[in-house]
């Protein structure tokens, strides 16, 4: 049976440079949640936009069996969201307005969001803590709030594939727990969902994902399976990025005779 989604080969050149270099990898069931890790200008960001389709490349992507490059530009839209680091809104509109635009690719021509839509955009802004804000302009909120109201725009979007480029990159660290687990519960909890993300933190990466893959100057180094992969082997792994690191195993507080690993650099 085809891979849920996979990425075959993908490479791609910016500026006369390597950004992308035989990218390969798949997700063979969907309800996987892959963070996805590596050092500044490893070629993350480029990354996810070669795969929903933003910057030309060599190589093919699929999902579900559809190649995504032969997809009309509304048909990707269904089954595929990408969040940017900056969502690019720069007109005002309120935040209920910008998680209505979530309804956008499923919209015939000229016709309005329904009753039905707006009360499942206000039911997504209650999920994401939000909900007080429905009515404020959007671009008089924090950085942080901006975020979760992208998280609910993507809640309403309800695709298959899940792109976030850094969405805690304006959290406090307790929404940035809370968002990554969130986009966890999406991805686990409703059927025919993977999710790929990009995270600068490999604690919260190692508390939230299913598995993390590694991009350094544009390859793909290693992918980690945390549940079962040996604490050595992930060391060995992070320390080709961060340097020398050491992974400790402390309690988890919330579930009974299971740890949780902190990861510390040794500089
Ligand atoms: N339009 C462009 N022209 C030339 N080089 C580019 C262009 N866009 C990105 N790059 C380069 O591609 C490399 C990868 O950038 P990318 O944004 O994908 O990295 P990243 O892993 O997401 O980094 P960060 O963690 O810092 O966000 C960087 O060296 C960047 O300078």
């Amino acid at each position: 049976m085809a891979d849920f989604f996979s990425v075959q080969d993908i490479s791609l050149c910016l500026g006369g440079r390597q950004i992308l270099d035989h990218v390969s990898f798949s997700v063979d069931t969907p309800g996987r949640v892959i963070g996805l890790l590596g050092p500044n200008g490893g070629g993350k960001t480029t990354l996810l936009r070669a795969i929903c389709g933003e910057l030309p490349h060599d190589g093919h992507v699929f999902l579900e069996g559809a190649e995504l490059a032969g997809l009309r530009s509304k048909e990707l839209a269904r089954r595929v969201s990408y969040i940017p680091q900056q969502s690019g809104i720069s007109i005002s509109m309120s935040a209920i307005d910008v998680v209505l635009m979530g309804f956008y690719p499923k919209l015939k021509l000229l016709s309005q969001p329904s009753a039905d839509m707006r009360a499942a955009a206000l039911r997504a802004l209650e999920q994401v803590g939000m909900a007080g804000l429905a009515d404020r302009d959007y671009l008089t909120l924090s950085g942080g709030e901006k975020q979760l109201v992208i998280l609910a725009r993507t809640l309403v979007e309800d695709t298959k594939l899940l792109l976030f480029d850094e969405p805690d990159s304006s959290l406090d660290l307790g929404n940035k727990y809370r968002m990554v687990r969130m986009i966890m519960e999406l991805v686990h909890g409703r059927p025919g969902k993977a999710g790929l993300i990009c995270l600068h933190d490999p604690v919260l990466a190692l508390a939230c994902c299913d598995t993390l893959m590694l991009l350094k100057d544009g390859r793909l180094i290693c992918t980690l399976q945390p549940k079962t992969d040996s604490v050595h082997d992930m060391e060995k792994a992070f320390s080709e990025i961060y340097g020398a690191v050491r992974l400790v195993a402390v309690a988890d507080p919330e579930i009974s005779n299971h740890k949780r690993l902190i990861l510390l650099p040794l500089l």
